[in-house]
């Protein structure tokens, strides 16, 4: 049961037009997994989950989810085959109430399912219930960052796909959404994170995949590689012990 949750993602070349990010990406996510995708400035980490989340062109390869190849599919497919994706940046509906960015989350359902959806995600994320009427805007960072989760997480998607949910946070409201994230965790979804706080980003996942031009470099428990070691990896462009600068 649990293989049938993998995602294979093999040789998978992708970027924007012409240019090519991605350069044969080889990566195996089984069901339930915490991974933090980690690299240098420019590896390709973001356009890695646009990919997966069909927002770029495939040049070659395949994503293999449940047994099916889903790349080159529409976003609106990929969600539907239960991946979802918080981008960077804010991006939420600001002039719209809580209440209001949840429906236009849920603009794919049938009506029946909105309402009992919504109330999923006011389970799960009791501070948006009470925020519900406010609007987004007018909310701190933080909780933007989590009512952008909420509404990925609507559908009850099986994969998160979570890119730089620290950006612009206080220290405490980064706590918070890591703490959502680790929740829903617990809960059993599979999360990708691409996160620049590379101290926090260790401290929530269970795996650390790195990225450099477009292709993973290493791969192992957050455990078997230190901050100096990433510090240098991102400041040099090389792993430590890698005989040629290939930044
Ligand atoms: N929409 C786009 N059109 C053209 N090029 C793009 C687009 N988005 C990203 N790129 C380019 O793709 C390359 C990889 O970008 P990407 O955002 O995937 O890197 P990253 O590893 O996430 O980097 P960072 O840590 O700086 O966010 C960069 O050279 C970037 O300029």
């Amino acid at each position: 049961m649990e293989a049938k949750t993998n995602l294979l993602v093999r040789d998978l070349r992708a970027g924007y037009g012409n240019l090519d990010i991605l350069n044969g990406v080889d990566l195996d996510v089984p069901g339930g997994q915490f991974v933090a995708l980690m690299g240098p400035n420019g590896a390709g980490k973001s356009t890695l989950l646009k990919t997966l989340y069909g927002m770029t062109s495939i040049k070659g390869g395949n994503i293999d989810w449940r047994g099916k190849n889903i790349a080159g599919q529409k976003s609106r497919a990929i969600l539907g085959e239960g991946i979802s994706f918080v981008p960077q940046g804010r991006c939420n509906f600001p002039v719209m109430s809580v209440d209001e960015n949840l429906q236009m989350a849920a603009y794919t359902l049938r009506d029946a399912k909105v309402k009992a959806d919504r109330d999923y995600v006011y389970d799960l994320f009791p501070i948006l219930k009470k925020r519900r009427a406010t609007l987004a805007g007018n909310m701190s960072g933080g909780e933007q960052q989590l009512l952008e989760v909420a509404m990925a997480v609507l559908q009850r998607p099986k994969v998160l796909l979570v890119d730089e949910p620290s950006v612009g946070l206080s220290p405490a409201a980064i706590g918070i959404v890591f703490d959502e994230l680790l929740r829903l965790h617990a809960d059993g979804m599979t999360i990708l994170l691409v996160e620049q706080n590379t101290k926090k980003a260790m401290e929530v996942a269970q795996r650390a995949v790195i990225l450099r031009l477009g292709q993973v470099i290493w791969d192992g428990l957050p455990k078997d590689i230190t901050h100096d070691e990433l510090g240098e990896l991102f400041l040099t462009g090389k792993m430590r012990g890698e005989a040629d600068a290939v930044h």
